[in-house]
């Protein structure tokens, strides 16, 4: 397919995207179904023209005068793959797949510079967010909420029960994998322009011996913050599938305990087959039952609370939860967070350190959240940033990355990752 048939089928699955919000991988594999002539590269270029869309949604709509599909693909077309508007037009002229040529009036809007748009738009975030996004990063709100309209790179985390930094960047070197930048242990393959393909590295021998594992620098970093040590005995009270437990597990060692729980059983179901992959072997999964974890209480070094949020952390890799977030599901995350906080601290021992984390950038989910535990639970003490980085990494914080709080927190524009919070809280009694 050349680019007008491309840039048409991704107006047609934007369109099944808007109207029947249907999730945007899910849109992306019917169309592919539907029309099994389109090839990989072709089915890689449309969904990157559909996220790139989506990604900087308000801007280009405030560019085009609306948000139509047709118009936030037509702005992805010149804005972010640097088409001149007026070829582009032409060349829909003699394609039969390409979609109708552009009018004089989208020509002229999409040959202007960008006009005055309100900041919300200029950040491409949600304007009932704006002012949380503000109080978070204050006068460089904006530029933060941009870093979050780009497109993500692809990284590894080295599982150092298997396999070393050297050996794995040796293995995938067809890809030019980098180090990552904090991450100690992390790989990464930056994010190409326009219809560039994401390496399939889930494929590679080395994934499959469980050298590493697809993991964004940002959740390695936290997970370092944890500061596991081997020997220690660890709670990780929201498991999910068990990217931070096989963080951990690698961190001690294997030696030590990990107690790996999550109250959905779906979610933690693909986690035994990681852990035998990662050769984990100081991991008890602990399933969602009545009494699962009752003889942990008052007895873990470390409890880790990878939260339920709201993903805000996540935007670039799902550009399409960032126009769905309602504030109702946000009051819902708060619940939940507060709640499963709650519960966390009733298995630290006297001196055991509480993590919490999330994928989220927004204080409410944040430093707030941790505010009002900290409230009722006047025996609990943080760990400020700038000494849990230190513990963890042996050095100095960079600057910037410090809440109010004296939590860490990360995003694309400071760090190059997925937006991430964490704080480490100490039991004192
Ligand atoms: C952010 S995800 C965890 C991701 C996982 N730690 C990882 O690194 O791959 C949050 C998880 O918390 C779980 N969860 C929500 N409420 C919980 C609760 N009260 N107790 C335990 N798990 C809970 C959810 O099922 C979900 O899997």
């Amino acid at each position: 397919m050349r680019l007008p048939g491309r840039l048409s089928a991704a107006i047609d699955v934007l369109t099944e995207v808007e109207t029947r919000r249907r999730p945007v991988s899910e849109a992306l594999k019917s169309w592919g179904q539907a029309n099994r002539f389109a090839g990989a590269g072709d089915r890689a270029a449309i969904g990157n023209l559909v996220y790139d869309a989506l990604r900087r949604r308000a801007s280009h709509a405030a560019l085009m005068g609306d948000d139509s599909p047709r118009s936030l693909v037509l702005a992805v077309a010149v804005r972010d793959w640097g088409e001149n508007p007026k070829a582009l037009s032409q060349s829909f002229a003699g394609d039969a797949h390409a979609p109708e040529p552009l009018t004089e009036a989208e020509i002229a809007r999409l040959s202007a510079p960008a006009p005055e748009m309100p900041a919300h738009a200029a950040a491409d975030v949600p304007e009932w967010l704006a002012q949380s996004l503000e109080r978070a990063f204050g006068d460089s709100w904006v530029d933060e909420g941009r870093g979050f309209a780009g497109r993500p790179s692809l990284d590894l985390r080295v599982n150092t029960l298997k396999s070393s930094r050297e050996r794995v960047l040796k293995s995938l070197a067809r890809f030019n994998p980098q180090p990552t930048a904090v991450a100690p242990l992390g790989v990464t393959m930056p994010a190409g322009a326009r219809d560039a393909r994401t390496p399939n590295v889930t494929t590679d021998e080395g994934y499959l011996k469980g050298w590493f594992e697809v993991q964004d620098q940002g959740s390695q970093i936290v997970a370092t913050l944890a500061n596991a040590r081997p020997g220690d005995q660890v709670l990780d009270l929201c498991a999910g599938a068990g990217g931070k437990t096989l963080a951990l597990a690698a961190a001690m060692d294997n030696r030590g305990q990990i107690f790996a729980f999550d109250s959905d059983r779906a979610r933690l179901a693909p986690i035994y087959d990681r852990l035998k992959r990662n050769g984990a072997r100081n991991v008890q999964v602990r399933a969602p039952e009545s009494g699962a974890l009752d003889d942990l209480a008052g007895k873990m070094d470390r409890v880790v609370v990878d939260a339920p949020c709201t993903g805000t952390g996540t935007w670039r890799r799902r550009p399409d939860i960032k126009w769905k977030l309602t504030p109702e599901l946000l009051a819902q995350r708060l619940a939940d967070q507060s709640a499963v906080l709650n519960q966390a601290t009733g298995f630290l021992k006297p001196g055991g350190h509480l993590v919490y984390i999330t994928c989220s950038i927004l204080p409410q989910e944040n430093d707030d959240q941790v505010q009002a535990l900290l409230a009722t639970h006047t025996n609990l003490a943080v760990v400020p940033a700038v000494e849990a980085w230190q513990a963890a990494f042996g050095t100095t914080i960079p600057s910037g990355l410090a809440t109010e709080l004296g939590g860490v927190a990360l995003t694309p524009h400071r760090t190059n990752t997925d937006g991430f919070y964490c704080i480490v809280l100490r039991r004192l009694a």
